[in-house]
C-alpha cells in the first residue's frame, strides 16, 4: 500500500475488464478469468499499473503514459485465455504531480509484497521511470530474503539506453544509471542488456556510458531474421551469469507504425515477430521474477495499435503451458 498521500493506490477498478463472451465451452477470455487480487490469493500472474508520466515530463517528452495501464487492460481484456494458473489485477500505483520518487518507492513496496506472496508481477507503465521502482521492489524482496549480492540481470528491449546522468534530473531517461549507482552502493553486480538500441537516437556519451558499465548491446539493425539465433545464444550466455531476471519492455522498441502510441517513436524499430521468440526464451528461463511494459501513451496511439501490441506481449509473458 502507498505509505503517504502523494502516491495513492486507487480502489481496484474491475470495470475495464469487459469484452466479447462466447457461449461455447472452453472459450473464456481474460476479462472472464482475471480476478481482483486478494491477500490470500494463490500464486499467479499479478498485473499492477503504474500511472505515471512524471519521468517523461522531466525528460521533456510527450506526456500521456499515465493513462497507459488502463489502455493496456482494455486491450488485454478481450484476448483469449490460454493460461492454467490464475491472473490477478492488483490495481494501480499513481504518481501525483511530480512526486516521482514517492511513487517509485510505493511501486517498489507493492512489487516486493507481490513477490513475497509468490506472484509473478507484471507492471503496466507508465513512462520508463517505472523501471527504477520495479527494480527497487525486486531488490527489496531479495534483500529481505537475505541475499547478499544477488546477480540481477536486467533485460531491456528499448530504442534507448535510458542511461542519462541522473545527478540533476531523475527521469524516464535515467532509470538504469540510477540502478547502476544503487548496485555500486550495495556492492551488487550490475548486469544490463539493452536490445533494440537505435544508434541515431542515442548520443556518443550514452554509448560510452554503456561500454563503461559493461552493457550487452544489440542495435535495432542487428535484428535480422538470420541473426536471431545468434542473438538468442548471446542472451542465453548473459542469462547464465544471472540468478534473477527482470525484463523491461519499452514499447518504443517497436517500429513507429506498429507502436505510434509512445513518447519517442522509433524510426526503424524491431518487429514483434523478432522480439517474441526472445521474450519466450526469457520467460522460459526459470529465472524471470518480474516484468514491466513502459511508455504506452494512448494520446498518440492509432486504433489502439500500441495497446494491442503491449497486450499481446503480456499475453505471451503470461503463457504457462
Ligand atoms: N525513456 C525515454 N528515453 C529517451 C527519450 C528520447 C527522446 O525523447 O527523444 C531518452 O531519454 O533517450
Ligand atoms: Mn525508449
Ligand atoms: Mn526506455
Amino acid at each position: 500500500m502507498a505509505s503517504n498521500s502523494q502516491a495513492t493506490a486507487p480502489e481496484l477498478d474491475m470495470s475495464l475488464w469487459t469484452g466479447r463472451t462466447d457461449p461455447e465451452p472452453n472459450s473464456e477470455r481474460w476479462h472472464q478469468k482475471i480476478q481482483p487480487l486478494s491477500p490470500t490469493a494463490a500464486p499467479g500472474c499479478a498485473l499492477l499499473g503504474f500511472e505515471s508520466d512524471a519521468g517523461v515530463a522531466r525528460n521533456q517528452g510527450r506526456i500521456g503514459a499515465a493513462q497507459g495501464p488502463s489502455a493496456l487492460r482494455k486491450a488485454l481484456a478481450p484476448l483469449a485465455w490460454h493460461r492454467t494458473g490464475p491472473a490477478y489485477d492488483a490495481g494501480n500505483v499513481r504518481c501525483e504531480g511530480d512526486a516521482l520518487e514517492t511513487a517509485q518507492q510505493a511501486l517498489a513496496d507493492r512489487v516486493a509484497a507481490l513477490l513475497k506472496a509468490e506472484h509473478f508481477p507484471v507492471v503496466l507503465g507508465g513512462g520508463h521511470e517505472v523501471a527504477y521502482g520495479s527494480w527497487l521492489g525486486l531488490a527489496q524482496h531479495l534483500a529481505d530474503n537475505g541475499e547478499k549480492a544477488p546477480r540481477i540481470g536486467i533485460i531491456n528491449f528499448d530504442a534507448h539506453f535510458d542511461l542519462r546522468d541522473p545527478t540533476h534530473v531523475r527521469s524516464s531517461g535515467t532509470p538504469f544509471t540510477q540502478i547502476a549507482d544503487e548496485c555500486a552502493k550495495r556492492g551488487w553486480p550490475f548486469r544490463y542488456a539493452c536490445l533494440g538500441v537505435s544508434r541515431a537516437a542515442n548520443t556518443r556519451a550514452l554509448f560510452s556510458r554503456a561500454a563503461e558499465l559493461g552493457v550487452m548491446v544489440r542495435e535495432d539493425r542487428d535484428f535480422q531474421p538470420a541473426q536471431l539465433e545468434c542473438i538468442r545464444r548471446d542472451l542465453e550466455r548473459f542469462m547464465v551469469r544471472c540468478d534473477h531476471l527482470y525484463l523491461t519492455i519499452d514499447l518504443d522498441v517497436l517500429p513507429a507504425g506498429d507502436a505510434p502510441g509512445v513518447s519517442a517513436p522509433a524510426a526503424r524499430g524491431v518487429s514483434l515477430a523478432l522480439l517474441e521468440p526472445l521474450i519466450e526464451t526469457i520467460r522460459d528461463s526459470g529465472k524471470l521474477r518480474l516484468a514491466d511494459l513502459a511508455e504506452l501513451n494512448p494520446d498518440h496511439d492509432i486504433d489502439s495499435r500500441t495497446a494491442r501490441a503491449a497486450a499481446r506481449i503480456v499475453f505471451q509473458l503470461a503463457l504457462d503451458t
